[in-house]
């Protein structure tokens, strides 16, 4: 059974001022670097074989960290990078007009092909995120990868995995540094394919990020 573990990354500077990022990036506060740490004391014992990561510079940081305590290399899948989410990345969430709101919306309300303009759609999100996943099943037999990537996206991915709809990620806490796992598992009585063994785990952390309880 391949099991994969999936870490959002550590907080930023945006997380922290409550700037939407997106594909756009911040850097990782001392806060977040420190999450980062704790994750890598928490799974160095693991015998992860790969660190795998959303391109963009806050998720390499943190892999760049849990890859120090691991001694694997870090590699890069931009499928693994955030909700493209267009005209509104970089604006804080608090100054958004109701038009902004409304485009916002679109995304957590059900509209199949509802998007921020030029912005991507949660379906496009899910896609390329079940296409990453996908891509560990191609791992020499052994493996255990941990994935290094976005709120959105793995709150996505998880969401997906238990055949619920894409946006039903906002209902999902998943904190900076936060821990989930899934499985692939072959099974003639539950369900084959991936299922999810833990969601959100922040235990490892001394200090969890506030962000998810502040939006
Ligand atoms: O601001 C955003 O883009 C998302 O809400 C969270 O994205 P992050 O996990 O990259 O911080």
């Amino acid at each position: 059974m391949l099991q994969v573990y999936l870490v959002r990354h550590g907080e930023t500077q945006w997380n922290a001022e409550r700037r939407i990022q997106g594909q756009s990036d911040s850097p990782l506060t001392q806060k977040g670097e420190d999450q980062a740490k704790q994750v890598g004391d928490r799974v160095r014992s693991l015998g992860i074989t790969h660190i795998i990561t959303s391109d963009l510079g806050r998720t390499r940081r943190t892999a760049e960290i849990i890859a120090d305590a691991c001694g694997c290399e870090v590699i890069a899948d931009s499928r693994l990078r955030e909700l493209n989410m267009g005209v509104l990345e970089q604006r804080h969430i608090d100054t958004l007009t109701a038009e902004e709101e409304a485009w916002r919306r679109q995304l957590v309300n059900g509209t199949p092909d509802g998007r921020i303009p030029e912005g991507e759609s949660m379906q496009e999100l899910s896609e390329r995120m079940h296409s990453a996943l996908q891509s560990c099943l191609e791992l020499p037999p052994g493996s255990r990868p941990l994935l290094v990537s976005h709120g959105i996206a793995l709150g996505c991915l998880v969401s997906t995995i238990l055949g619920l709809p894409a946006y039903a990620e906002r209902r999902l806490r998943l904190r900076n540094c936060s821990i989930s796992r899934v499985d692939h598992q072959q099974s003639a009585w539950l369900a084959s394919g991936w299922v999810v063994e833990t969601a959100g785990d922040v235990s490892h952390l001394d200090a969890p990020a506030l962000d998810e309880l502040q939006r």
